[in-house]
């Protein structure tokens, strides 16, 4: 099997550079995810639902040899979806194919890596929301039927042709299933949403990590890391290195408790994982609106981010945590968001008054 990323399927810029954005920040930095990855599902830690959907039904298409119904993965940056779907090929082995909804501009760009799949190939398409509608159209009967209509020619020379395509897996990765159109959304057969993980969960990838890039670490320093990651893969694997720098030059290279949470300190991420956007981002609902609820513009507005990094990054992990609710109204700071920062909650303040 052979996996093959097409040249112009180049993954966008990233904006943000915050050291626990979700996000890969660098070519550097894919460069060393792509070591790290786990290559077999068996060492694909956690997402214990996910998995097993996948080990059984994958199971059963490598069995009859035919190709494993279209995959949807969808969850927040850094969670693994992409590390799933290379994993996906290599069970099944066949080729991997991978292009991103914003590199596929016009029907025929997806045409041509259609017909090229061999059979039961695994065709990987990142960021599926965003495929541009002609494109998702050329999609339904190639997922349906294995077959599509194309145009050739110009003018009122111009005719539809079908074509044949062997049978062949979809995967499609994004961050948000909600924008995805329910035609397409319901040609998966398969569909995983990735969870956060739980400390104990990245303690074990910090570990891993850590073996890999021959770095001694002990375990109880693996779990700090772990716990300080927003419950994200990316983010854990992303401080390990940052810290075994700090450990370098400081110690002996041995990553400690102390030494991780001198490293984490300096760093600026605190005990529960936040980082200066989430911070940001709560004080700002605290403070200036009064714990809201208020709209995510206004948010957006007031700390100076975009909406959709909001919605995808930062606030996915402080719902799931509990720091902040998303409501009709919009959103809330939580009782668990005034206490982490000190202070008084609303509910608390007005008993108080009747002690
Ligand atoms: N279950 C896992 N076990 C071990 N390592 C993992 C796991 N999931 C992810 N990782 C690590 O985290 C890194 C990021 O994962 P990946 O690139 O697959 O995330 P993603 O969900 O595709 O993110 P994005 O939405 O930004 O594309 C990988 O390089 C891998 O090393
Ligand atoms: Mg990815």
């Amino acid at each position: 099997m052979s996996i093959q990323t097409d040249s112009w399927a180049q993954e966008a810029p990233v904006p943000s550079s915050r050291l626990i954005s979700a996000d890969a920040n660098s070519s550097r930095e894919e460069a060393m995810e792509r070591a790290l990855r786990p290559k077999a599902l068996q060492e694909y830690v956690g997402q214990a639902k996910a998995r097993e959907q996948l080990e059984i039904f994958i199971g059963a298409a490598r069995k009859r040899q035919e190709a494993l119904d279209h995959v949807l993965l969808f969850g927040p940056p850094g969670l693994g979806k992409t590390t799933l779907s290379h994993i996906v090929a290599t069970e099944l082995g066949v080729n991997l194919r991978q292009t991103s909804g914003p590199v596929l501009e016009k029907p025929r760009d997806l045409a041509a890596l259609l017909t090229n799949l061999e059979r039961n190939d695994v065709l990987f398409i990142d960021e599926i929301h965003r495929l541009s509608p002609v494109v998702e159209e050329i999609l339904y009967p190639a997922l349906e039927d294995y077959q599509i209509d194309i145009m050739i020619g110009e003018g009122p020379a111009a005719r539809s042709i079908k074509l044949d395509l062997q049978p062949f897996t979809l995967v499609g990765a994004t961050t948000r299933a909600g924008m995805l159109t329910n035609p397409l959304r319901d040609r998966f057969g398969i569909v995983a949403r990735l969870e956060f993980y739980s400390p104990e969960e990245l303690a074990l990838i910090v570990s891993r990590s850590a073996g890999l890039l021959a770095v001694p670490i002990d375990p109880d320093a693996s779990l700090e890391v772990a716990k300080r990651s927003r419950g994200t893969p990316r983010i854990a694997n992303r401080l390990l290195r940052r810290i075994r720098d700090y450990a370098d030059v400081k110690g002996t290279g041995r990553i400690t408790l102390d030494m991780a949470q001198k490293a984490l300190t300096l760093l600026d991420v605190d005990p529960v994982g936040f980082d200066v956007m989430d911070r940001k981002l709560l004080e700002a609902v605290l403070h200036r609106f009064d714990g809201g609820p208020v709209g995510l513009d206004n948010v957006a507005a007031s700390i100076g981010e975009e909406r959709d990094t909001i919605e995808d990054v930062i606030e996915p992990y402080l719902i799931q945590q509990g720091f902040l609710q998303r409501t009709p109204r919009g959103r809330i700071a939580t009782a668990a968001a005034y206490r982490h920062f000190g202070l008084m909650p609303p509910q608390a303040k007005a008993t108080d008054l009747f002690d």
